[in-house]
């Protein structure tokens, strides 16, 4: 029997399929605001629509016809190819994220950000396939500020307002990574903890102002000190820690004595008269036995604890 076309299909709106014409079709893919691309699962542009605004992103449309393997580095074509066949096998939606330059892709257009982009992508497998391939809906939207947004606001939650320098939240993570380098390869890495001597007295007598400047002196003087791998956190109040990976225990005793010297070279500028400033330091290296990064930073601040019962302004290095 033929039904009539409402009840083949009674979720379609019949005037309104009869509205929607293929030039109109058309029109609405070249209008979508984000690009959008057909790609097969050999990584064939079989279709590029849409995204014509050139503040956000580079025409695409000469990408039709060519392969990923041909436009892309090997490494980055073997990336779009995993996330096109993880669509294609899960058959959901697969949203994922990545940066990508003009000058990373032949054929795009020239016109368009400067900077490389970093993109969304949502990856729809479709249920159709085209010269017998499986293809996906690849939607590709330029999430560059919200990106930098959130590179920003993960600076802040690491950083310390007053040094600049990282925090301890940073430190841990930070800490943790080298000690699995430590663990697994045998990678050595020292730990410094310093704590300011006698701020306290500096600061009831010339103002927390003046203890600000040696906490900020101390921080650019272990920066000035320090190789491009090592990291130096303030800890707390007045205690610092600095990382030294690949630095055994007699080149960070060393270190330390020299880090010790250039401070007391740097405070005697700031003319703290009658109040000896100075810094004590532990220093300690991951170790053996050790279960956890924790354990070389309570060895460190034990050594500390013996340089302040030491008399302060010294080194005291821990076992
Ligand atoms: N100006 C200033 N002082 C701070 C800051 N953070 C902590 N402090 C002060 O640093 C001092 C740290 O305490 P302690 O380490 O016991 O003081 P200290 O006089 O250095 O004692 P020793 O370490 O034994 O020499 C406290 O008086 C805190 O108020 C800061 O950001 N600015």
């Amino acid at each position: 029997m033929h039904l009539p076309e409402s009840q083949r299909h009674p979720h379609l709106n019949i005037s309104a399929v009869n509205a929607v014409r293929i030039e109109h079709m058309t029109a609405v893919l070249k209008a979508l605001p984000d690009p959008t691309f057909i790609l097969s699962q050999s990584g064939k542009y079989l279709g590029v629509f849409g995204g014509n605004d050139a503040r956000y992103y580079h025409d695409g449309s000469a990408l039709v016809g060519s392969h990923l393997s041909n436009l892309i580095s090997a490494e980055k074509a073997q990336w779009f190819l995993d996330k096109i066949t993880q669509a294609l096998q899960s058959n959901k939606l697969l949203i994922e994220e990545y940066e990508l330059s003009d000058k990373d892709v032949l054929g795009v257009s020239v016109d368009g950000p400067e900077l490389p982009i970093w993109f969304e992508g949502r990856i729809q497998p479709l249920d159709f396939t085209i010269a017998g391939e499986r293809v996906v809906l690849w939607v590709a939207s330029n999430i560059s500020k919200r990106h930098e947004m959130e590179r920003q606001l993960r600076e802040y939650s690491d950083t310390d307002q007053l040094t600049g320098l990282f925090n301890r939240r940073r430190l841990e993570q930070d800490v943790s990574q080298h000690y699995e380098q430590w663990a697994r390869y045998s990678r050595p890495c020292s730990i410094l903890m310093l704590d300011l001597d006698n701020l306290k007295a500096i600061n009831d007598t010339l103002g927390h102002h003046m203890g600000d400047n040696i906490i900020v002196a101390m921080a650019e003087t272990c920066r000035e000190q320090c190789r491009q791998a090592d990291s130096v956190y303030r800890f707390g109040g007045d205690e610092f820690v600095l990382a030294l990976p690949c630095m055994t225990a007699e080149q960070a005793l060393a270190f330390a004595e020299r880090l010790r010297q250039s401070t007391l070279a740097r405070f005697e500028l700031l003319a703290i008269s009658g109040l000896s400033a100075s810094v004590s330091i532990g220093v300690a290296c991951m170790a053996t036995n050790d279960s956890g990064y924790q354990d070389s930073l309570k060895r460190a601040d034990a050594a500390l604890y013996r340089a302040k019962r030491a008399g302060k302004n010294c080194v005291v290095f821990m076992l």
